[in-house]
């Protein structure tokens, strides 16, 4: 069980500070305005951003353990650190195990040389031997899909060719801890798929993965934990669905337009089961028995039904 397992990826107290970049100073407003351009000067000195602040947490062996956020949050700062990308400003990464990443879009691979060569390079980079990686690379080539085209350089690949090789070396290299960012997100919806059925086996096989990710449907159907990072900091970390949960419920806060979003595929998703009810009497047997066994449900619908009649009641009024 994960929760029993080893600790094998820590963070202790990790920060990363990034300086700001402030637009420079017209030399108009600097002759005119010494003063005020100095002032500025000195104000930029200390303008900074954390972009990750004070992360702890810990994942154990064959954990798949999920990190959420809005735009700017921090994700992919703190998954660079994680992957020794990048120092952290404080605190510290342990790590213990062979670790594969898979970071942004096109990092990594040389766009001069053939699909092929950069391969065989990042197992090089990666601790494999060359022959290692001829050993493994028709199945790379062969998930990727790229058979034809594994000899031409890797400036006339397609974004979604570089995602499906990306992630068909950092899926073949048997890592024990996968790192994934967004990436996922741009290939199609079958080689998506196909992504997910692969990491559903490499967690079958108790390898461990932490994943940053927009897909919260993904994130809810994989993670055995996720996190919430705002501004920085993690913010929670639990239960799939509860973190997911809190992070739609923080962005509807901030969006009039994500709430909307929100309300409109409630809306959405009681329709399709309403017609579902009408059309098939078999699922709505099975739906009521379903009910019926759920007492939670069921108090839920009686205060639904409830609320309802009362608001036609203060109409009838
Ligand atoms: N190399 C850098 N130099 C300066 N600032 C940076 C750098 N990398 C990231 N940042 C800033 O750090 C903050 C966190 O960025 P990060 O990319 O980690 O967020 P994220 O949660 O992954 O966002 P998204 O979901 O949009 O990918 C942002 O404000 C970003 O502008």
């Amino acid at each position: 069980m994960p929760s029993e397992g080893e600790v094998v990826l820590a963070a202790r107290g990790v920060s990363r500070r990034y300086p700001l970049a402030v637009p420079g100073q017209a030399l108009k407003t600097t002759l005119l305005h010494p003063g005020q351009a100095f002032a500025a000067w000195r104000h930029r000195q200390r303008r900074e951003l954390w972009a990750v602040r004070d992360v702890s947490f810990e994942v154990r062996r064959g954990e798949f353990f999920s990190i959420v956020g809005a735009n700017g949050s921090g994700k992919s700062t703190l998954l660079r650190l994680l992957a020794g990308l990048s120092k952290p400003t404080k605190g510290t990464v342990e790590l213990r195990g062979r670790v594969s990443t898979l970071l942004e879009l096109g990092s990594g691979f040389h766009p001069q040389v053939s699909g092929r060569e950069n391969v065989i390079m990042n197992g090089l980079l990666m601790g494999l031997t060359k022959r290692e990686m001829e050993a493994l690379l028709p199945g790379i080539v062969e998930f990727a899909g790229l058979r034809e085209f594994i000899d031409q350089p890797m400036r006339t690949y397609s974004s979604g060719m570089y995602v499906r090789l990306g992630f068909a070396i950092a899926a073949f290299m048997d890592p024990e801890i996968l790192l994934v960012d967004e990436v996922l997100a741009v290939g199609d919806a079958k080689f998506q798929e196909k992504c997910y059925d692969h990491i559903a086996k490499l967690q079958a096989r108790g390898v461990t993965i932490v994943m940053v990710s927009h897909d919260l449907g993904a994130v809810e159907r994989f993670s055995d934990r996720a996190a919430l990072m705002e501004r920085g900091r993690m913010v929670a970390i639990g239960a799939p669905r509860k973190v997911v949960g809190l992070h739609l419920e923080r962005l509807a806060e901030t969006s009039p337009e994500i709430r909307q979003a929100i309300d409109e595929g409630m809306a959405a998703d009681e329709e399709r089961v309403r017609r579902l009810l009408e059309e098939d009497p078999e699922w709505a047997a099975a739906f009521a028995s379903a009910l019926e066994q759920n007492p939670a449900f069921h108090e839920k619908l009686r205060q639904q039904q409830a609320g309802q009649g009362a608001g036609s009641d203060a109409r009838a009024d």
